[in-house]
């Protein structure tokens, strides 16, 4: 027996990485992520900010190119920061409200472009005022707080007459809360808007780049009297408790990392509340700066901080890395649902498999297939047409569908496309199609003359034929068949005339024929196409279940008809083989559908799937 004593032993409860995972009492969601946006007063801007990596000032008109493809990948909610860079700043902070400033025509251009966005504005007078302070000033320097809370509270509540949903005071002055409160209360904005209060703010290093970014660095001294000292956990827990007595919706921690123990007094203090976190400027080009040096990976180490916030208790983290958390956590997902729906197409090959096996054995032992390479049947109707309904060519879903196959496969692949998610609209999908739509063409139209099919007919032992009225067979040279138009004695002169001169007098007037090439092998091009079309569908119907959490409406309707459309060739491939071509014949198509389909499937044609690195259960430091 081992001397290790029971108490001793952690480990086994953290060996798998699921296990691991569920140390965790709270999950990162997507919806924890609200993205800081600096909104400049050029509508055309989009300004790189050296000092903060990937992230851009922004005009109001290139708020749609920038934001579109986040919503697309679940991006929930934003903080929107004014960079005015032309407007001239007074004592009180006036542009912070100008109707026709870069926050106001933000909030409601994003308002109307993205309706489900949550819109939250940081409310601040620093990035407006001459001398840089977030309040209105004495004038010795010092702050004047009553002014500077009522000039807060207006256009707090004029961000939320412009639409936004949420106003986030960063300023500090002492008050501020109970009077947004009040002003929003007063204009009926009190059951509408969300007061989240920068409640823990600290004064902080860590803020300059964003204050590169917004030009809002003070003239003259500092905001030590205003913002917490970083040292005072009891000021900050009186700040978080008198915030949440003036009506504060929300609690927010600011910086987040070193202060994580702010973060769990005020979930300690403020239980009832969401509390929220902002991994400031300083903090994001901090991790880059660590990554770049080569000290840590960059996303471990996203992870590993926000992650910590969460622990800490964060309900929710205004971050920098929103976007690429969209993206990893997006990954996340995927690995899971790839798997899960990694078999749909299998499924459905199966399901295609097993119709044409049904179908075929009915066909062979009742005899009900029409053996079209018999030139003496050709040209009948099938001789079940009058009892089974769908032994008759001109039967609806012979006719509107099968006939036209393909171009039903590329209206649905079309429609589906274009509805996709962004993400999801690669271009690898469209070589995909274009392929199998290049095997179509190759194998049923066309192939520098005819057309693939016939040529194998032909090939196999085929002759051309035709029929005349009196019910004589005769052949023609195949290139009279690969022209694939009717024949007459008008268009056809010399044929008739050397092939059958005494029937070529008594033919009736305007009697034509269609000839046909038969008796060699004549591969079931409906099944080909029917069994490649089902399996290139099930496929974009699995790309489509992968990323099912950002479906529009218009592509919910997409969907269904994929699978309206998979479900009508599945109807289509079971009549073709109970009473079309022969056992042989339909197990040639199938073959052929089926092997255009692996080739598209080949990793040229398929989206570079993200990365993934699994860890082995048990590596020997015991670290993923
Ligand atoms: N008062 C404005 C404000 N709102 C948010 C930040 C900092 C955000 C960041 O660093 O990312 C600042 C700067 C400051 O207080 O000096």
């Amino acid at each position: 027996m081992s001397k290790m004593d029971i108490s001793s032993i952690l480990q086994g409860g953290y060996a798998h990485p699921l296990s691991r995972k569920w140390q965790a009492k709270r999950q990162l969601t997507k919806a924890m992520f609200m993205y800081p946006i600096f909104i400049t007063d050029d509508p055309d801007a989009s300004v790189e900010i050296p000092s903060l990596p990937g992230q851009r000032r922004w005009g109001v008109n290139k708020l749609e190119g920038f934001l579109r493809p986040l919503v697309e990948k679940g991006l929930e909610s934003v903080i929107l920061f004014g960079v005015p860079l032309t407007c001239v700043k007074d004592g009180r902070g006036t542009p912070a409200d100008d109707v026709n400033g870069p926050v106001i025509l933000a909030i409601k251009k994003l308002r109307s472009l993205f309706p489900s966005l949550y819109i939250a504005t940081d409310v601040c007078l620093c990035e407006y005022t001459d001398h840089g302070h977030c309040g209105v000033l004495h004038e010795d320097g010092t702050i004047n707080t009553e002014p500077s809370v009522d000039r807060i509270a207006e256009v707090a509540v004029n961000y939320a007459r412009a639409g936004a949903h949420c106003v986030a005071p960063s300023d500090m002055m002492d008050g501020r809360i109970k009077a947004i409160k009040r002003g929003l209360i007063d204009a009926g904005f009190g059951n509408k808007v969300t007061l989240m209060s920068y409640s823990a703010k600290f004064a902080s290093a860590l803020y300059g780049p964003f204050r590169d970014a917004a030009g809002s660095a003070p003239s003259f001294g500092d905001r030590k009297c205003y913002q917490l000292p970083p040292t005072a956990k009891g000021l900050a827990r009186r700040a978080i408790q008198r915030d949440a007595a003036e009506g504060a919706d929300i609690i927010m921690v600011k910086p987040s990392l070193p202060y994580l123990d702010i973060i769990a007094d005020a979930a300690e203090l403020t239980p009832d509340h969401p509390i929220a976190c902002y991994q400031v400027s300083g903090e994001f080009a901090m991790i880059h700066a660590g990554a770049k040096a080569g000290v840590y990976d960059l996303k471990t180490m996203a992870f590993e901080t926000t992650e910590s916030l969460v622990r800490a208790g964060a309900t929710l983290i205004l971050s920098y890395f929103t976007p690429d958390f969209l993206e990893w956590l997006w990954r996340r997902a995927f690995a899971f649902t790839s798997t899960a729906m990694a078999d749909l197409r299998l499924q459905t090959l199966i399901a295609i498999t097993t119709i044409l096996l049904l179908g075929t054995s009915y066909s062979a032992l009742y005899g009900t297939y029409l053996d079209t390479s018999n030139a003496l049947l050709t040209h009948l109707p099938h001789p079940l047409a009058k009892t089974h309904y769908f032994a008759s060519k001109s039967n609806p879903l012979n006719v509107y569908f099968i006939k036209k196959a393909w171009g039903w496969t590329s209206l649905v692949f079309i429609f589906s496309y274009l509805t996709s998610p962004a993400q999801m609209r690669t271009r690898q999908r469209l070589y995909k199609y274009l392929f199998l739509t290049g095997v179509w063409i190759v194998f049923t139209s066309w192939f520098f003359g005819p057309a693939l099919l016939d040529r194998v007919a032909v090939y196999s032992g085929g002759e051309c034929v035709y029929q005349l009225p009196d019910g004589q067979v005769q052949t023609a040279p195949v290139e009279v068949c690969y022209a694939k138009s009717a024949i007459s004695p008008q268009t056809h002169e010399h044929l008739f005339r050397e092939a059958a001169p005494q029937s070529f007098i008594g033919l009736p007037e305007g009697w034509r024929t269609v000839p046909r090439i038969r008796r060699g092998h004549d591969l079931s091009g409906h099944v080909f196409l029917l069994t490649m079309a089902t399996l290139f569908l099930a496929d974009q119907l699995r790309a489509s279940f992968k990323f099912k959490a950002w479906w529009n409406g218009l592509h919910m309707w997409a969907v269904a008809s994929n699978i309206v459309l998979i479900s009508i060739w599945l109807l289509g491939t079971y009549t073709t083989s109970v009473y079309f071509h022969s056992p042989f014949e339909k197990f040639t198509g199938y073959l052929l559908g089926v092997a255009s389909f692996v080739l598209s499937q080949l990793p040229f044609f398929s989206q570079s799937s993200p990365r993934q690195t699994t860890s082995r259960p048990q590596q020997a430091d015991g670290r993923e």
